[in-house]
């Protein structure tokens, strides 16, 4: 089944992208404000195009006269198109057609939520839109393409169609943004956080493309002066409340932190904010004001993060998978009844994630005071097991060595300490199948550091590398590794979070308008 028509239009599009996330250290303790969590960015991102178009007002049957077609579609995936009408005088958002009556929550409150303060704001911008209606027919409305980097879902089955094997040198053969071959419900998905990244690109393409932000706002690398925070501030604070409406509760939220800022170390808001907007009986004017850049109730930090020259950090999936809100409630019902051990627990932990932030930032330090002697430290180590870093090195004094050193003691202290929860709560939040693995990994000369991401479990593993070659070894040791099917992504880090992009680059998109 096809989606409804849209007449083909010469109207601009605009194309915003959001990264992916991986919260390196952090896990659990970040659902606390008294605690944070430090989140790398990936240049895997989610992307959110839009254009005016003009649509036959048949496919959108007992669609009011002041309202807006809207035609959502993803092509990457099976059955998945949705229109929608936004009726302009009660800032109402109404499912029409879909294909099997298919839904997506997340697509229809972005929607609703931020078309409604967008009319809410500058009505003139959608009385714009509905003045341009050609008369019984048909209506002007948006055509919006959303589309995904391939790192988001597993590429397993497309590359076994393929008959190729479940490697980096295969995935970079597959075409960019590739079909999935199954449903949006039917995916596997790799841990990046899809919905988030969704979420906040599609807030802030519809932000730009009615001008409540200005482009020029979010040109990647332009963030600086107080026009540009307040307009990250604005997305950020919309894609939360989108984001915590759509699921029905009130997370950390340092995914859309993530897809908003990129890497940073992330303190959460308290939820107190979203309390009113949250209700049943919220109305637009309860919504605009939780989400205005100026409320003083979102109080969360964003600590910009610089990740250490020539670090690599390299992802992967482990089809095993876990269930991550059932083991956050178990976990936190372990804290509840054993509050002074857990409290006991959660320091020590912070205390070694600090460690790992502080480490990165004394290493970026070095390399900035003397890039000569880091870059001759990162020669050595990356071809070098850690193991004999401390008494291998002929430059033993050289304090950058001394540095990875520590790195490496302190991301195996951060998972003795995970192990530790994880027995208390009785989760497994680094199993032994994965201990083993990262183990293995940490072996691999030039690995710097490997762990379990997030909540951990049976969903992923990252490692951090210092270089291509130690890339490629670790690359070769998840291929043979047994016990598991580990599965490479593509992605690295990347510092950038939400931006602007070119349309032009993407013609994979673009073929969908
Ligand atoms: N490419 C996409 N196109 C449309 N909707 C998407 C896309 N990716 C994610 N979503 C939305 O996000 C939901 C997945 O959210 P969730 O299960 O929380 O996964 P994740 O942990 O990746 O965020 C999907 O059911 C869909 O509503
Ligand atoms: C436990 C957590 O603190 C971190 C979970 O991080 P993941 O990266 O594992 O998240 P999912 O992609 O939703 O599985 C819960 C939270 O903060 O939401």
């Amino acid at each position: 089944m096809t989606s409804c028509s849209a007449r083909s239009s010469s109207h601009s599009i605009t194309l915003t992208s959001a990264p992916g996330k991986v919260l390196v250290v952090g896990g659990y303790l970040v659902l606390d404000r008294n605690y944070s969590g430090l989140v790398v960015g990936t240049d895997a991102s989610l992307y959110a195009a839009v254009q005016e178009q003009t649509f036959e007002l048949s496919d959108f049957t007992d669609g009011a006269s002041k309202s807006i077609p809207i035609l959502v579609v993803s092509p990457q995936f099976q059955s998945a198109w949705w229109n929608y009408a936004f009726d302009t005088e009660s800032s109402k958002l109404a499912q029409r057609r879909s294909a099997d009556q298919d839904t997506n929550g997340f697509v229809q409150v972005v929607l609703e939520v931020t078309l409604g303060l967008v009319n809410y704001q500058s009505p003139e911008a959608l009385q714009r839109l509905l003045a341009r209606s050609e008369g019984q027919t048909s209506a002007a409305g948006l055509k919006i393409v959303l589309s995904a980097d391939n790192d988001f879902y597993s590429q397993r089955e497309t590359l076994a169609r393929a008959g190729l094997n479940l490697s980096s040198e295969s995935l970079k053969r597959l075409p960019r943004m590739c079909e999935t071959g199954t449903t949006l419900k039917g995916v596997h998905k790799t841990g990046l956080g899809s919905s988030a990244a969704m979420v906040t690109s599609l807030v802030a393409c519809i932000l730009v493309h009615f001008n409540i932000i200005s482009v020029s706002h979010l040109q990647p690398g332009k963030r600086l002066d107080s026009e540009h925070v307040r307009s990250l501030q604005l997305i950020h604070n919309i894609a939360q409340y989108a984001h915590c409406l759509a699921q029905g509760k009130v997370g950390s939220g340092f995914d859309i932190s993530a897809a908003v800022y990129g890497t940073h170390v992330y303190r959460r808001f308290s939820p107190a904010v979203l309390k009113e907007a949250m209700d049943e009986g919220r109305n637009i004017a309860d919504i605009a004001h939780a989400v205005l850049p100026s409320n003083p109730g979102w109080n969360s930090d964003v600590e910009v993060v610089t990740i250490p020259p020539r670090f690599i950090l390299r992802l992967a999936d482990v089809d095993v998978g876990s269930n991550t809100p059932s083991m956050v409630k178990k976990v936190l019902y372990w804290q509840e009844a054993h509050q002074d051990a857990a409290r006991a627990l959660w320091n020590s932990l912070d205390t070694a994630n600090n460690q790992i932030r502080e480490l990165w930032g004394k290493l970026v330090s070095n390399y900035e005071n003397d890039c000569l002697e880091y870059n001759q430290a990162i020669d050595w180590c990356s071809v070098h097991k850690c193991s004999d870093w401390k008494n291998g090195c002929s430059n033993a004094s050289n304090s950058t060595v001394a540095l990875l050193c520590k790195l490496v003691d302190g991301i195996k202290q951060v998972r003795a300490l995970q192990r530790k929860l994880g027995d208390n709560a009785g989760v497994p939040i680094e199993p032994p199948e994965q201990t083993k693995l990262l183990d293995a990994c940490l072996e691999v000369p030039g690995v710097c550091m490997a762990a379990v991401p997030g909540a951990g479990g049976y969903d992923a593993i990252f490692c951090v590398t210092l270089g291509q070659d130690s890339s490629a070894a670790v690359e070769s040791l998840w291929s043979s590794w047994k016990a598991m099917s580990v599965g490479p992504l593509l992605a690295n880090q990347a510092s950038s979070g939400v931006c602007v992009i070119d349309s032009t680059v993407y013609p994979e998109i673009m073929a969908y308008f």
